[in-house]
């Protein structure tokens, strides 16, 4: 990449664009409300199940003007989700500014791995064990969404949802090629521990993006 342009990619000027769609949410909170998706390349947390691996290496994605990204995405939606790659990989300053003016309800699905930049209305925040959270997206997150991909993970949500501010809603979302087994255990714990609440990938039943 020539230097001018990683040097706007450094400042979140440019961004690695891999991909944009309006859908409807699937996960979380917000499922089922429209909303369009920017997804931004880059990630090196490495989970070995992720669902969006073609997301991981940054350089495959074209370095984007975030004036554009913001331009057409404002013609879809009121809300905006940022997902990845790890969004904050990047410093989300000047594309949450420019949505953020545009008027626009602005989420985040992140690992928390990095420091938390821009301005958010909604926080997905979903920790990985290989990478923890940064303590700031702790106390800001609005939901916090663990994958379950086996009973380990029961016990790294219960010390994950120990680190949350006392306002963020706790779901357990199953991983999806195991969730076939961990629904039924998710069930039993979530009726076991009803602070936690169940959390779906409703999109790939409904064969939407
Ligand atoms: C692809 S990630 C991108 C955003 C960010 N890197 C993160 O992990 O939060 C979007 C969401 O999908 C979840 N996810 C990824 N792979 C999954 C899988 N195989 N099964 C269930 N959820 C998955 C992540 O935990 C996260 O909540
Ligand atoms: N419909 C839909 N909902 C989603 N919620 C979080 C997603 C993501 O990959 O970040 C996602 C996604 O990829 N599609
Ligand atoms: S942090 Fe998110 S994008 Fe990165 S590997 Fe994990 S699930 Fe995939
Ligand atoms: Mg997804």
């Amino acid at each position: 990449m020539k230097k001018s342009i990683q040097d706007l990619v450094d400042k979140g000027v440019m961004l690695p664009l891999m991909e944009e769609f309006y859908t409807i949410q699937g996960e979380g909170f917000h499922k089922g409300t429209a909303a369009y998706f920017i997804r931004i390349g880059g990630c090196d947390v490495g989970c070995h199940w992720c669902d969006v691996k073609e997301s991981w290496n940054a350089n495959l994605h074209p370095p984007t003007d975030i004036s554009k990204i913001v331009e057409n995405a404002k013609t879809y939606s009121n809300t905006i989700v940022i997902t990845g790659g790890e969004p904050l990989t990047w410093d989300m300053g000047p594309l949450t500014t420019q949505l953020k003016a545009e008027g626009l309800q602005i989420h985040i699905e992140t690992s928390g791995a990095y420091k938390l930049t821009g301005i958010w209305d909604w926080i997905c925040l979903s920790p990985k064990k290989m990478k923890l959270p940064t303590p700031e997206v702790y106390e800001k997150a609005h939901e916090l969404k663990v994958i379950i991909f086996n009973r380990d993970d029961f016990r790294f949500a219960e010390a994950q949802a120990e680190q949350v501010n006392g306002d963020c809603i706790l779901y357990m979302q199953p991983e999806w090629s195991k969730r076939d087994k961990m629904i039924p255990e998710i069930v039993d714990y979530v009726m076991k521990n009803p602070k936690w609440k169940v959390s779906l990938q409703t999109h790939k039943y409904l064969n939407i993006p």
